[in-house]
Order: C-alpha cells, then sequence, then structure tokens
C-alpha cells in the first residue's frame, strides 16, 4: 500500500506567482528533496533531506525564514493545518524541492475530497503520479549536471510548460526537447531566471517570436512569498 506521508518544508498561503494560475490565492505545500541540481534553482534549501533535520509540523510551521527543516506529514494532518490557518485559498500548489519524488495521487484525491484543487510545479524528471484533475506545470530541466532527463511522459501529462530561460541557449534547448516530444498542444510559458534584465528581454522577445506566454514570477516583484 502506498505509503501517505510527505516530508514538507514548508506550507504559506499565498498568490501564485508563475504561469497561467497568476494571480491565484493557493495554499503552497512545498515538499523537501531534489536531485537535479539546477545551478540557479531559488529553493536550495529543499536539495537535502537530512534525517538530522526532521522536526514535528508545528516547527515547520513556525518558520520565520528559509530553512532545511523538514517534517513528515501525512494529507489529513495538511487539511487540519489549514484549517487550523483559517486559509481561503482553494487551490493548492504542490512543489519542492522535487515532488514527483513523491506519490502525490493520496494526497491530490484528499484534497479534491475537501473541495481544493491542487496543481503540481515538476521538473518532469520523475514519473509524474497524480491524478487526472490535478494540473501538472513541468518546467524541463535540460541535461542536468546529476544527469537528469525530462521524460517523455511528464511532456504528455504537462497542462502548461514552464521554461527557465536567460541565455538563447535555452530557448533553443526547449525547441528541441518540444520536437523530440512531439509537443503540439500545450501552453507554453518563458520564464527569465532570476528577473535578470537580459533574461527578461531574451523571454520576452522569444514569446513574441514563437507565440509563447510570458511568466515573471510576480511575487518576487512584489516581495512576497
Ligand atoms: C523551485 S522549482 C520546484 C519544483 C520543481 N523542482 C521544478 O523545478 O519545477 C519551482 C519553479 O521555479 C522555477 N525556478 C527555480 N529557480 C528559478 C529562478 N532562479 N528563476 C526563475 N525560475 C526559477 C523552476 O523552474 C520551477 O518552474
Ligand atoms: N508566490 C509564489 N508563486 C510560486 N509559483 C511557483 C513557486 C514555486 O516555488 O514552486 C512559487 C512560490 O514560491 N511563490
Ligand atoms: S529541479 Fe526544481 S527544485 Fe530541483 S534544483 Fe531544479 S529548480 Fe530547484
Ligand atoms: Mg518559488
Amino acid at each position: 500500500m502506498t505509503k501517505r506521508v510527505y516530508k514538507v518544508n514548508e506550507v504559506f498561503q499565498t498568490i501564485q506567482g508563475e504561469g497561467s494560475y497568476t494571480g491565484t490565492p493557493s495554499i503552497f505545500v512545498r515538499l523537501q528533496g531534489c536531485p537535479v541540481g539546477c545551478s540557479w534553482c531559488d529553493t536550495k534549501h529543499t536539495w537535502l533531506i537530512d534525517p538530522a533535520l526532521q522536526v514535528g509540523l508545528p516547527e515547520v510551521m513556525a518558520k520565520r525564514a528559509e530553512s532545511d527543516y523538514w517534517a513528515e506529514v501525512t494529507p489529513e494532518a495538511l487539511l487540519s493545518v489549514f484549517s487550523e490557518r483559517a486559509y481561503q485559498a482553494k487551490h493548492v500548489v504542490i512543489t519542492g524541492g522535487e515532488p514527483c519524488m513523491y506519490d502525490l495521487v493520496p494526497l491530490c484525491n484528499m484534497l479534491q475530497q475537501h473541495g481544493y484543487t491542487s496543481q503540481i510545479e515538476t521538473s518532469g524528471t520523475f514519473e509524474v503520479r497524480v491524478p487526472e484533475h490535478s494540473w501538472v506545470t513541468v518546467s524541463p530541466k535540460i541535461n542536468m549536471a546529476g544527469g537528469y532527463q525530462v521524460l517523455t511522459s511528464a511532456m504528455q501529462r504537462a497542462n502548461e510548460i514552464k521554461h527557465p530561460v536567460a541565455m538563447q541557449k535555452h530557448v533553443d534547448e526547449l525547441l528541441q526537447l518540444l520536437q523530440q516530444t512531439a509537443t503540439t498542444d500545450k501552453l507554453i510559458y518563458l520564464q527569465p531566471i532570476s528577473q535578470q534584465k537580459r533574461a527578461t528581454e531574451l523571454a520576452i522577445a522569444s514569446c513574441i517570436n514563437h507565440n509563447w506566454r510570458l511568466s515573471v514570477q510576480v511575487h518576487k516583484y512584489l516581495g512576497i512569498e
């Protein structure tokens, strides 16, 4: 039987700042662990699962800053926290770390049973184990140092593809991946890496050129989580 327990780094309510749900009040559940190793990753504190850094859910909920502490949490305990905190958002974004290291089916089904929609933010380097009703955002990490490859099945399951870019090489890699995986029917977003001016200009020009969409990490411009 699937073990219904997840290693959680943080839980918070904010506005979704990326992709097609941008602007949607959302509860973020950030899972611990990612082996992909993107040099520009903005959540490096989620990479390692250090057994010495396991704490309880109350300690995770009490965090005031990013840290690599994590807690083992069941879907039921997460729902209790949502109601204790009186969260109003009905959309739950499961991110990480790399959330697809986990079987997300029990969590997403439980959320749906309680009236929440779910969205997964994934690199597409693990099999995507989610129910059909979950919205899947694949942010492909092409030929990362760790040897991680984007799975064709993840590209096929995606509802949207959101590709971080800083250089023309990143745009070319995306074009090649879309061709290789015969991806023609997805929403495609380019997301400038770390709000750099040149990355943003490149993303704007490439979006216009290819008729893709722009995603600018709105939360970082607003200074919110
Ligand atoms: C931190 S990742 C976690 C989920 C999953 N590991 C992934 O990569 O999709 C969430 C999103 O942030 C993007 N991201 C991470 N660091 C970024 C940065 N410095 N600038 C722009 N986007 C970034 C990722 O590409 C991904 O779309
Ligand atoms: N506001 C907000 N929107 C986000 N969209 C994706 C995020 C992520 O880290 O996966 C993220 C995040 O960390 N904050
Ligand atoms: S796959 Fe996602 S969490 Fe992992 S290193 Fe890359 S951006 Fe960060
Ligand atoms: Mg983020």
